[in-house]
């Protein structure tokens, strides 16, 4: 079968949609979702400023979310309106660049960063509609995002280089508050996993759905839990974001001043399964594009991934091996195709694997 090419301004000339992006239809968008997810909206601008009692809500609504299903919002998190408004911006002009522009960032196979136009070179079926602009963000390495921007698309697009630069530092600093609030949540104590994660290599991620004649037969970003560790989203107004629990699935409503932060499947992992990684999706439209801007937080590559001690004991044994974010990251780019199991089916082939090296060992001679 020919590979489709996801061109917006081509596909919406058609009355119909390549069969490659055509979802089974116990996969594609359902009306149960027209109902609504009431996740907690969290205040943290007490928490922000210090106050004890504000902080001690925060933690309980916290943890009593990633307990039930990892999903909440946060309103009152410091993060400027402007610099919100123009990574929005910022979106708009990259993606309503044309095709061969946008494409001097390729996305090449195996690889977590650049633009992909749907994933039409590395999946077959089941396509996205949508486009992506990925890149990563560290903290120890402020000039990333710039350059990548600069080396990839040229010194025309500096600003909006810079733009992200300060929008990923700012997710960066917002994801660490979290870190100390779900630390305390969990009894590890505020600096467990902030120190974990202090020295990050996150991804940052834009996505752009387009505007579809067949929204009923297609999805956005299909059913998936996030690998990483923390995400940070902001959705734009038009709305999409689905979650999937209690067996429905149900939307959560966009709103302008709050960030939709869920807990990935690494963190699901660093919680020994105490915290849930969540089934979740975004459907598309026929009328307006949609935008959301999703920042992953991720441990450095190869920094062993193990809960803390107190959270492993005779009732709550082990619930994953150890491993490292580059063999989880590597396992979704190029082995695994990231679903809802994605965690569980990682975790037997790396089990698998630890022993197929144990074999391969040379064994102490028998004395
Ligand atoms: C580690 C990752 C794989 C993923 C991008 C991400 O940084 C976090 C979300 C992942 C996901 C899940 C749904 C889809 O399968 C996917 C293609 C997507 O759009 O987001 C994957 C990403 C991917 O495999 O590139
Ligand atoms: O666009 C959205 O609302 C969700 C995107 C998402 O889940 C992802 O990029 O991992
Ligand atoms: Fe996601």
């Amino acid at each position: 079968m020919v590979q489709p090419v996801f061109d917006a301004a081509v596909l919406s000339g058609r009355a119909d949609i390549p069969s490659q992006f055509i979802w089974p239809e116990g996969e594609s968008p359902t009306p149960d979702a027209a109902e609504e997810l009431h996740v907690p909206l969290i205040d943290i601008g007490g928490m922000l400023s210090g106050d004890p009692r504000a902080t001690a809500e925060v933690t309980r609504l916290v943890g009593e979310a990633c307990e039930r299903h990892g999903f909440f919002q946060v309103v009152n998190h410091g993060i400027d309106a402007e610099l919100l408004a123009d990574a929005h911006r910022c979106v708009d002009a990259f993606f309503t660049m044309p095709l061969p522009e946008k494409q001097r960032a390729l996305r090449r196979p195996g690889e977590s960063c650049g633009y992909a136009s749907s994933f039409t070179g590395r999946f077959a079926s089941k396509l996205p509609w949508k486009e992506t602009l990925s890149f990563r963000s560290c903290p120890s390495d402020p000039a990333l995002v710039v350059d990548y921007i600069v080396a990839t698309l040229g010194e025309d697009h500096r600003r909006l280089g810079e733009v992200y630069a300060r929008y990923c530092s700012e997710m960066s600093r917002l994801s660490l508050e979290i870190m100390e609030v779900l630390g305390e949540s969990l009894g590890v104590g505020r600096a467990h996993y902030r120190r974990f994660f202090e020295g990050n290599d996150s991804i940052m991620r834009l996505n752009y759905y387009p505007p579809c004649q067949r929204p009923m037969e297609t999805l956005g970003t299909g059913p998936h839990c996030d690998p990483t560790s923390l995400t940070i989203l902001h959705q734009d107004n038009v709305g999409g974001l689905q979650v999937h629990t209690e067996g429905r699935w149900r939307s959560i409503r966009p709103r302008a001043d709050a960030f939709v932060v869920n807990i990935g499947d690494t963190f699901m992992a660093l919680s020994n399964g105490r915290y849930k990684s969540c089934l979740h999706r975004a459907v598309v439209n026929s009328k307006v594009p949609r935008k959301s801007l999703a920042f992953f937080l991720c441990p450095e590559m190869d920094k062993v991934v193990a809960p803390p001690g107190t959270l492993v004991d005779a009732a709550n044994p082990r619930a994953y091996p150890d491993f490292t974010w580059r063999s989880l990251l590597d396992f979704t780019q190029k082995h695994y195709r990231a679903d809802m199991k994605t965690l569980e089916v990682f975790s037997s082939w790396i089990v698998q694997q630890q022993q197929g090296q144990l074999a391969l060992q040379p064994q102490p001679a028998r004395t």
